[in-house]
């Protein structure tokens, strides 16, 4: 449970007590700032990492005002590495663990979604790359790259380059302000060594996401260049918020209309959050009194997810050419 305490309020004025904005948050874990990246990897992630070397998806994401530390959550820093490197680390270790009883190939993809625009990281030369959707409503990357690694190191090091190829500025809220959504696209698939199940395929996809802060013009002072980012990024944080308020009023996934196609944040998220994904949304908030409004608004938003339910099935592929469900 979080208590978000107003900063006005003020015990000896009954009439600002009455017109208190305080409020109780409920969500699964809360943290505070002192949390060490691995207790936030263990209390978000870690539980993910079996069902998708089973064949589940899985969706990790950092949400929040710019500043609040998305970044250093999901990516860490220097010898103190966040979920992304954890996760990968974690992941081969547990196909190691059982890799007597099946085959396993793990392979990856890096992008960023900036100024509306989609960057293959792992592949900067390609240009912009067109977002797609097959006949099943699927979501693909027309032409990303997509990298086979046979260990945690190999993976770390393509995150790292990715990394480089990042658009990242200082801003006056953030030193070293995202200014792009970047998504991380691991894929497992293994098939059994057992005979009678050898023809059948499992699938998990995983992904992790550092998403771009939402920010106000004037904490940030941004002109020019930094002032149309931080339009974009608003803008598909918006979408990204209406989807959540939609999907967590109007009964889930079962809802008529959802509007996913308000961004390419938004149509790349559709599985994650209201299809076929276990997905962790990881909320940001400043600690500072002075950043009470929007953290409330983060809050709110973070509420509201908690009420979306998924539907998640196992990703199951026969060498004959069918998909079933498991
Ligand atoms: N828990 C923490 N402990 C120590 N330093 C932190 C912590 N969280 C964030 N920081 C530092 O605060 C600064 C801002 O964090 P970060 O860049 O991760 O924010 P962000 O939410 O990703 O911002 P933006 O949306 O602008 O990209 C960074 O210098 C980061 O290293």
């Amino acid at each position: 449970m979080l208590l978000l305490k107003d900063p006005n309020d003020d015990p000896d004025d009954a009439w600002r007590m009455n017109r208190s904005r305080q409020r109780t948050f409920v969500f699964d874990e809360v943290l505070d700032q002192y949390a060490s990246q691995d207790c936030v990897y263990e209390s978000t992630t870690k539980r993910l990492v079996e069902s998708i070397v089973s064949g589940y998806n899985a969706t990790v994401f950092a949400y929040g005002p710019t500043g609040t530390g998305k970044t250093y959550t999901m990516l860490g820093v220097d010898g103190d590495p966040g979920i992304f490197i954890r996760t990968l680390n974690d992941l081969f270790r547990t196909i190691e663990e059982i890799s007597d009883s099946a085959d396993y190939s793990v392979s990856m993809s890096y992008l960023e979604i900036y100024n509306e625009l989609i960057r293959d990281l792992l592949n900067p030369s390609s240009g912009f790359l067109e977002l797609r959707e097959d006949a099943k409503g699927n979501v693909q990357i027309a032409g990303i790259m997509e990298f086979f690694t046979n260990n945690a190191e190999e993976s770390i090091l393509l995150l790292k380059k990715g990394n480089r190829h990042r658009t990242q500025e200082p801003t006056a809220a953030n030193k070293t302000s995202s200014r792009s959504h970047a998504v991380l696209q691991v894929t497992v698939k293994h098939r059994s060594k057992s005979h009678n199940v050898q023809d059948v395929v499992r699938i998990g996809k995983l992904y992790m996401i550092d998403l771009a802060g939402s920010e106000r013009a004037a904490q940030t002072q941004n002109r020019g260049q930094r002032m149309k980012e931080g339009a974009h990024i608003n803008r598909s944080l918006l979408a990204l918020g209406n989807c959540i308020t939609a999907l967590s009023e109007r009964g889930g996934s079962h809802a008529h209309h959802i509007n996913y196609r308000d961004s390419k944040l938004t149509r790349l998220l559709k599985d994650a959050l209201g299809g076929n994904s276990r997905t962790v949304m990881i909320v940001h908030i400043s600690p500072s009194a002075a950043a009470f409004e929007e953290s409330r608004t983060t809050l709110i938003y973070g509420g509201r997810a908690k009420n979306i339910k998924t539907r998640v099935s196992r990703g199951v592929w026969r060498i004959d050419g069918g998909t079933e469900g498991a």
